[in-house]
């Protein structure tokens, strides 16, 4: 079937982001590449709804390429639904095992993104996506530095995989930190992403065990009426500084370059890395603040993200300007201050978050935060040195808590033919 172009996706864009990656959309159920269930996709939904059956609508259709020079998940607008869920090798496991677990889950993952089944070693799919499309699914694989101790590839651990500093204000968990595999699940359908995970679980068999799972979301496609960047759940518009793709330097600052470079090997070449960071809010200090000093912790208005330097949500903050009272407009500790590239040497990063709702800790507290994830070509120029800023002196550190971390290398998307990692495991 000849694919129609996508369908933009307007409130979940983030500055900018294209749809570059998504290969377009399929059409109402039935066509090529969806799966209609057992009884007729019509049927059913007149069964449920007593009203005639909807087309599948730019949500459910539109599909993001498995192939390409990068793994998918990485520049895509933000999805509604994800899962991150790490793995360490299991005893016994090494490099043989490894590469076939990254070939069995490229190959689920390809069938998943197309919005196909996938059987299991005999298994049959678990049908809790028959019916839908491939709603925007992405699937993203990572590689811990344990990995390449326990795979003998040690030699072969980039210089940039080295392990992030601790920082003053960490109150880190080991049981949910770390790991040897990362996989990063994203979709507009949160069925969807759960047939994903438990196709992709089915394949571990052995060779792995699951060592945590963190699940988040993000607004859902058509929840706004006009295009916005998304909302954290302290109610600030969070990713307008983002870099975009269009940015001339957008690569250099996010994707290892052609043959790699000094801290990363060839087999990283159009690979990135994740830092991934489980941040806790403090929700009811925060409910506390007046509006005013809420926008004051941030440098930005709450209601469209605007800097408190003036004009609207993409305007340039001016760092210098001052208020009536002779202060800066934006406050020395201002979050979007501290964390900007022109007060931290050019460091810069690709935030593309899920936030999370965990529900009521044992202290009464709200569970709630950011599963913030930072790409990057190389950590010691993007997440550490902000990190490091943000770490001596940013007004949104009394009301976070990093509670677990992780790091990641995503090695480039695969060939025709490849799977993901193959570079690494068989180069
Ligand atoms: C080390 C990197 C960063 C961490 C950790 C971090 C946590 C964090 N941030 C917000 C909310 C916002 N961040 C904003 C901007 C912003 N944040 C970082 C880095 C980290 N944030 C950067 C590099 C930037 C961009 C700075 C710039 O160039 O202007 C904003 C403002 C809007 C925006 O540009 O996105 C908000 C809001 C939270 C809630 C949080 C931890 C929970
Ligand atoms: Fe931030």
């Amino acid at each position: 079937m000849a694919e129609t172009p996508p369908v933009p996706a307007p409130d979940n864009e983030t500055s900018g982001l294209t749809r570059r990656r998504l290969i377009g959309t399929v059409g109402a159920a039935g066509a090529t590449g969806l799966v209609v269930g057992a009884a007729g996709g019509a049927a059913t939904t007149a069964l449920v709804r007593d009203e005639p059956p909807t087309p599948l609508s730019a949500v459910g259709s539109t599909r993001v390429g498995f192939r390409g020079p990068h793994q998918a998940g990485i520049v895509e607008p933000l999805q509604a639904h994800g899962q991150l869920v790490a793995f360490d090798l299991a005893p016994g496991a090494g490099a043989k095992e490894a590469a076939a677990l990254l070939r069995r889950w490229s190959a689920a993952a390809e069938k998943l993104m197309a919005g196909e089944p996938v059987t299991s070693g005999g298994a049959p799919d678990t049908g809790i996506a028959l019916d839908a499309g491939p709603s925007s699914l992405t699937v993203t694989f990572g590689f811990g530095a344990g990995f390449f101790d326990r795979t003998k590839l040690t030699d072969r651990r980039p210089a940039a995989l080295a392990p992030l500093p601790e920082f003053s204000n960490d109150a880190l968990e080991s049981g949910r930190s770390g790991g040897d595999l990362w996989v990063q699940i994203g979709a507009d359908d949160a069925l969807v992403v759960v047939h994903a995970l438990r196709a992709l679980r089915r394949e571990v068999g052995d060779a792995a065990r699951q060592r945590w799972q963190m699940a988040g979301f993000n607004r859902a496609r058509g929840a706004t009426d006009r295009p916005r960047t998304t909302r954290n759940l302290m109610g600030q518009v969070d990713g307008t500084n983002n870099p975009a793709p269009a940015d001339e330097d957008f690569d250099g600052h996010v994707f290892v370059p052609r043959g790699g470079d000094s801290r990363s090997p060839a087999w990283m070449e159009g690979g990135s890395y994740a830092v991934v960071r489980r941040i806790r809010m403090l929700l009811e200090k925060w409910d506390e603040q007046s509006t005013a000093r809420q926008e004051a912790v941030i440098g930005r208005r709450k209601s469209d993200g605007a800097p408190l330097s003036g004009g609207q949500e993409r305007t340039p903050m001016d760092l210098e300007k001052q208020n009536g009272e002779g202060e800066l407009a934006i406050p020395f500790d201002a979050h979007a201050r501290v964390s900007a590239p022109e007060t931290s040497g050019g460091a810069t990063m690709l935030r593309r978050p899920f936030s999370y709702h965990d529900g009521i800790r044992e202290d009464g507290a709200e569970d709630a935060g950011l599963l913030f994830i930072a790409w990057q070509a190389d950590p010691q120029k993007g997440f550490v040195p902000v990190q490091r800023k943000l770490d001596r002196g940013d007004a949104l550190s009394r009301f976070i808590r990093h509670e677990a971390s992780a790091l990641f290398a995503v090695p480039g998307g695969p060939g025709e033919g490849e799977y993901v990692g193959q570079r690494l495991l068989e180069g």
